[in-house]
């Protein structure tokens, strides 16, 4: 099953290309017994330079394990299948630590990821190759929304929001050609997240490919040209981001089109049920026993990864 040809997209190289590409665990029951707990199953995922492409999905998805797994830093036993490239080529572990913090920048969720022993100013300098490297972490601090004085603080005088920005400052400054943001938006006051939407658009127009991790849908279709929805592991439509108007006409999936009816301002019908654990699913579609419109075989099958108007979906009745 390969869905590439069926892309209308420029004929460059993406950046980055995951195809068929699965997550497992390893896991010991009793008596030493090994079992394989699946929680990211066959997905499907491209970004080309200058596009950003936001990977929306509900909190225990896989969403982070995922960027984790591009940028290879996974825990021992975690095993992964399928492709991953970067620019055509593999990404190996030893490419992997090549590229890593230099080509391919990780904004992590956690905001741990700062050195608690280094100013945030000092922090921030490290990943900029210029010369005038003060200027340039003052002109981000700015745009991101932090006053210059915030640089020659340390990591435990800042607030769970301004930590956000400085973490999102560094990645933004690495110079890196893709970018993996594992939700960096949650704590940003609507002006600084207007900010970081702009900048993250600037990025993009410079080439750069952005892959834009949240569970806010109306984030994703501010920033991204395409949306990926996430479900229990698995994309269940990657949409234009325009696609989602109206009451969701446009979109692919039952549950793509749940989510957008939840939201306030549309319907704000909410979905019955509840996400299961990738390894939990059967046979069938993941999404069939919450499905409004499921029918016998979505019981029975997992249906494919197709394009339907210009988008791609994974439902028989789509
Ligand atoms: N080290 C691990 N070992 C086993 N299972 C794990 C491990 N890390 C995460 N998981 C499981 O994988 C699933 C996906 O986790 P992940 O952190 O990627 O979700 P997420 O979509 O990023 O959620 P959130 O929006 O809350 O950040 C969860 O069910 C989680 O319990
Ligand atoms: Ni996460």
């Amino acid at each position: 099953m390969t869905t590439k040809t069926n892309r209308k997209e420029s004929v460059q190289e993406p950046l980055l290309e995951v195809e068929n590409f699965s997550l497992l665990f390893r896991h010991y029951g009793k008596g030493l017994r090994e079992s394989n707990l699946e929680v990211i199953r066959k997905f499907d995922l491209t970004i080309h330079e200058g596009e950003i492409v936001a990977v929306v999905g509900a909190s225990g998805s896989g969403k982070s394990l995922l960027a984790n797994a591009i940028l290879g830093i996974l825990p021992d036993h975690a095993v992964m299948k399928g492709t991953l490239n970067y620019k055509g080529e593999a990404l190996s572990h030893k490419k992997l630590l090549a590229l890593r913090g230099k080509e391919i920048s990780l904004i992590p969720q956690s905001v741990n990821a700062l050195d608690p022993l280094m100013k945030t100013g000092k922090q921030v300098q490290t990943v900029i190759k210029e010369k005038n490297k003060r200027e340039i972490q003052n002109a981000i601090f700015r745009k991101v929304g932090l006053a210059e004085e915030t640089g020659d603080r340390y990591p435990f005088e800042l607030s769970g929001g301004m930590t956000r920005r400085v973490i999102a400052a560094t990645a933004m400054v690495s110079g890196a050609q893709l970018i993996i943001a594992d939700e960096p938006t949650p704590g940003l006051d609507p002006a600084a997240l207007h900010e970081t939407i702009n900048f993250m658009k600037q990025l993009a127009k410079d080439g750069k490919g952005i892959m834009f991790i949240t569970h806010d849908i109306e984030t994703a279709i501010q920033v991204a040209d395409k949306v990926a929805v996430f479900y229990a592991g698995q994309t269940v439509e990657i949409a234009h981001a325009n696609d989602f108007s109206g009451k969701g006409e446009k979109l692919r999936h039952p549950y793509t089109k749940a989510l957008w009816n939840a939201l306030p301002q549309n319907e704000f019908t909410p979905i019955d049920g509840t996400q299961p654990f990738a390894y939990e699913a059967t046979e069938g579609c993941i999404f069939q026993p919450r499905c409004p419109i499921s029918t016998d075989i979505c019981r029975q099958k997992q249906p494919a990864f197709h394009s339907v108007e210009g988008g791609e979906v994974r439902c028989f009745h789509a």
